[in-house]
């Protein structure tokens, strides 16, 4: 035997194990994946252990065999059930690039090995599966997937029931034998629809079986009933497989709603083709023709192919389909890129397991598993009940994911996951991260199921429907259920409202928390204004840690007013020592309230959480009325009326002085000095307008006027007896625009509505409009 140093013959022997290990791992993926339609783990995880052995096999060239997995086409036909054939002409796959470096380098490298120019044909990579139909004369003879790229499953019957399949080829000259290479696959839209169905499907199933037992003796197991009818219509977790599924389920073993399920199935299955096999000389000089040629046949090409002459076209298209990787139909996970010239395909050949004339680009992964640790229900602002995920952390799309919302208790049945189960996670560049459903076949048993709780979990509140039948429920306790006092005083501190520095979410936090040892300095937000020195020291807040699940109380002085929530959340695995004295944060936040007291109407009309009342709708009530008593005494009319309101928020704002503790809080800051008026405004409407200099009027002020703050503008054009109007329509009769000005202006000229500059502006408010002439 030839002498090997022994560090090598060991670190052989550990590659060997390694690869050994590897192999068997992807060989278990691969069978879940091509023969039960299931990911058990992500596809970036898949392609990681691929990448390692690859990276193996080249410093080892000894560990590469013929039955490698980097060297085979991945599926196999065994344990499906389904008959098999034998394919004319081997179906391959395709070798991957992940960069557009990689990218360049290999076209750059493909044209060499050509000799000669290289056009390039760039498609959408499909996330579906690959199909195989052999027509002879113009007859489909048989539809097979891939397999193992010799052999594939049967799947004949299913693949004529596809309406872009069909049996016979229209036109004339067909060859004897072809065979047309496709991908089917769901769209996104009927994805929605099929999963939807699903659970339908699941809740009938439970009724069936809650209506069958009713004959029986024993008690009902709704538990039970549920599990078995969630096993037998799962959620989807994506469209890639459910299509797989969908075209290899044998339609002739099911019945009942079984059968149901499995039709809507293969009817959502749509076919694009992408190539030919076993046609030895096409009448026709490149790929594209080819396509052309199948469209005659009546067979659909995808309309999303391009032709380039040179490699920057390829990498602009890989671009384009980047950012618009949601505009297309069907879900894509790369770009595929293809040598035109169907001589150079002889020419280049391929390999045992992919063309060398084509390559795949694929794009960063959208979709990851993590494991969902809890599901927690938080109640909102307006005192909504809402289930989240809590997940393991999970990078997803350029981020860390921890949570997603689950809207509802009827979603989280839908999407059929339990506590505990490995779930699949997506999230699509800036789109919020949505979980998808369960990988059921992880399952251990010891998944449990989400319970919607009865009470609120932060004031023990009963919750229900806010009128019969909706889904979503509420914690009808809105005067003092903490979490919606909490997102009341956010809000109210927010830069829509009274912009007040320092009541951000951790601030409400501070001043609402129940759980601190001493009462919360604010029972509802009518205390605000009233808040003292010794009331906020010391401040502290209680933090939920949202991975461990567990409570601390932070310190005085261990954080910021302003500190974002998830970084409150980091702070407290740490420990901080106690700051005695008074708070700074404190001083500062009575500070804020003191000077936010003399802010503007429609900031306190936005502070008071009036259904529909946003700044918007805010600035026109007040701009129009100019106190809070003038809209308390307008009529339902009188305030739908006003420009920007309707009638929509003008029964929101009547409504809501019905309420006692509402008036209190009106009451209560006007105690405490907020003046609850435009000073200066010379009262509702056009009766102010009747003697003024702009009386009748309506103008609009946008940009930077000179000499005019954005709030002087507007009091400007009031004092005049105009109306100051926040938006341009028709009604306006001038926009006085400086720089800066954006939609407004461009509006202002769509309608021809007169436009002066801040000079005409100062005559106009001062003099009237005849004096602009
Ligand atoms: N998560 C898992 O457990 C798991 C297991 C196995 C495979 N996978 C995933 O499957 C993929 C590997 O499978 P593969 O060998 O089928 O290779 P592939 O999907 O990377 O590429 C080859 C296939 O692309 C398809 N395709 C789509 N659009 C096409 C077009 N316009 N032109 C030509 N072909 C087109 C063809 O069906 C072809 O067979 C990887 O993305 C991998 O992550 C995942
Ligand atoms: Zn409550």
């Amino acid at each position: 035997m030839e002498q090997v140093p022994e560090a090598t013959r060991t670190s052989l022997q550990r590659a060997h194990a390694e690869a050994e290990a590897l192999t068997a791992r992807i060989l278990e993926l691969r069978e879940a994946y091509y023969e039960r339609d299931t990911s058990l783990v992500d596809d970036a995880e898949y392609d990681g252990l691929i990448h390692r052995l690859e990276e193996l096999e080249r410093l080892f060239p000894e560990l590469q065999s013929q039955d490698s997995p980097t060297q085979t086409v991945g599926g196999g036909t065994e344990t499906s059930g389904l008959a098999t054939i034998v394919h004319a002409e081997r179906m391959l796959s395709l070798d991957n690039v992940f960069s557009a470096d990689e990218l360049r380098e290999w076209c750059v490298k493909t044209a060499d090995a050509a000799g000669r120019p290289v056009h390039w044909l760039t498609e959408l990579k499909i996330d579906g599966l690959a199909i195989n139909l052999r027509y002879e004369h113009g007859v489909l003879t048989s539809a097979a997937t891939r397999g193992d790229g010799r052999t594939g499953e049967l799947v004949t019957e299913n693949a004529l029931r596809l309406a872009d399949v069909p049996e016979r080829l229209s036109g004339t000259g067909h060859p004897a034998l072809v065979e047309v290479r496709g991908e089917v696959f769901i769209p996104v839209k009927a994805f929605e629809r099929l999963n939807a169905l699903q659970a339908e499907l699941r809740e009938r199933a439970f009724a069936e079986s809650e209506e069958r037992s009713k004959g029986r003796a024993g008690a009902f197991d709704e538990q039970k009933a549920r599990a078995s009818a969630a096993r037998r219509f799962p959620a989807f977790a994506n469209p890639r497989n459910a299509a797989s599924g969908g075209l290899r389920q044998q339609l002739d073993k099911k019945d009942g709603l079984e059968l149901e399920a499995a039709l809507a199935r293969v009817g959502s299955l749509r076919l694009y083709v992408h190539g030919i096999g076993a046609w030895p000389d096409p009448p026709v000089a490149s790929q594209s023709e080819i396509y052309g040629l199948l469209e005659g046949w009546g067979l659909p090409t995808t309309p999303y192919s391009r032709v380039s002459p040179d490699v920057d076209g390829v990498i602009a298209y890989v671009e384009h389909y980047g950012e618009h990787r949601h505009d297309v139909e069907h879900e894509i996970d790369g770009i595929v890129v293809k040598v035109d010239e169907l001589a150079l395909h002889d020419e280049l050949g391929a390999t045992s397991r992919a063309p060398r004339w084509a390559i795949a680009y694929k794009y960063p992964p959208e979709e990851v598993q993590t494991t969902l640790l809890d599901i927690v229900v938080s109640i909102g602002r307006t005192g909504r009940a809402t289930p989240f995920a809590v997940m393991a952390p999970a990078h997803v799309s350029g981020s860390t994911v921890r949570q997603a919302t689950l809207h509802n208790q009827d979603v989280v049945k839908a999407k059929g996951v339990l506590i505990g189960d490995t779930v699949v996670l997506r999230k699509a560049g800036d789109v919020i991260p949505e979980v998808l459903g369960p990988v059921v076949e992880k399952r251990d048993g010891t998944e449990r199921e989400f319970v919607m709780p009865a009470d609120c979990p932060e004031c023990g509140t009963p919750l229900a429907p806010a009128k019969e039948g909706d889904v979503d429920l509420r914690c009808p306790n809105a005067r003092a259920c903490p979490a919606q006092v909490r997102g009341r005083v956010e809000h109210i501190g927010s830069r829509g409202a009274l912009d007040i520095e320092g009541l951000g979410e951790v601030g409400a936090a501070a001043l609402t928390q129940p759980e601190i040892p001493r009462p919360a300095p604010l029972e509802t937000e009518a205390g605000l204004f009233d808040l003292t020195l010794e009331q906020l020291m010391p401040i502290e807040v209680v933090v939920r840690d949202v991975e461990t699940g567990e409570r601390k109380t932070l310190p005085d002085g261990s954080y910021d007013l302003r500190t974002p929530f998830r970084k409150i959340v980091q702070h407290a695995r740490k420990d901080h020592p106690a700051v005695e004295g008074p708070s700074e944060v404190a001083k500062t936040l009575l500070d804020e309230l003191e000077k936010a007291k003399t802010k503007e109407l429609w900031r306190f009309l936005v502070a008071l959480n009036i259904r529909h009342v946003g700044p918007v709708a805010a600035r026109a009530l007040a701009d129009w009325f100019g106190s809070l008593d003038a809209i308390r005494g307008a009529t339902r009319e009188e305030l739908a009326a006003v420009d920007g309101v309707g009638g929509i928020i003008a029964d929101a704002v009547l409504d809501w002085f019905t309420i006692d503790w509402h008036v209190d809080i009106v009451e209560r800051w006007a105690a405490a000095g907020v003046q609850w008026a435009t000073p200066g405004h010379p009262g509702p409407g056009n009766a102010a307008a009747a003697d003024g200099p702009l009386a009748g009027l309506t103008v609009v002020a946008t940009g930077a006027l000179e000499g005019y703050t954005r709030e002087g503008a507007q009091e400007a054009i009031i004092r005049a007896g105009g109306k100051a109007a926040s938006s341009v329509s028709k009604k306006t009769d001038f926009v006085a625009a400086g720089p800066g000005a954006g939609s407004k202006l461009t509006k202002a000229e769509e309608l021809g509505v007169r436009i002066i500059d801040a000079a005409q502006f100062r005559i106009l408010v001062e003099q009237g409009p005849a004096a602009l002439d």
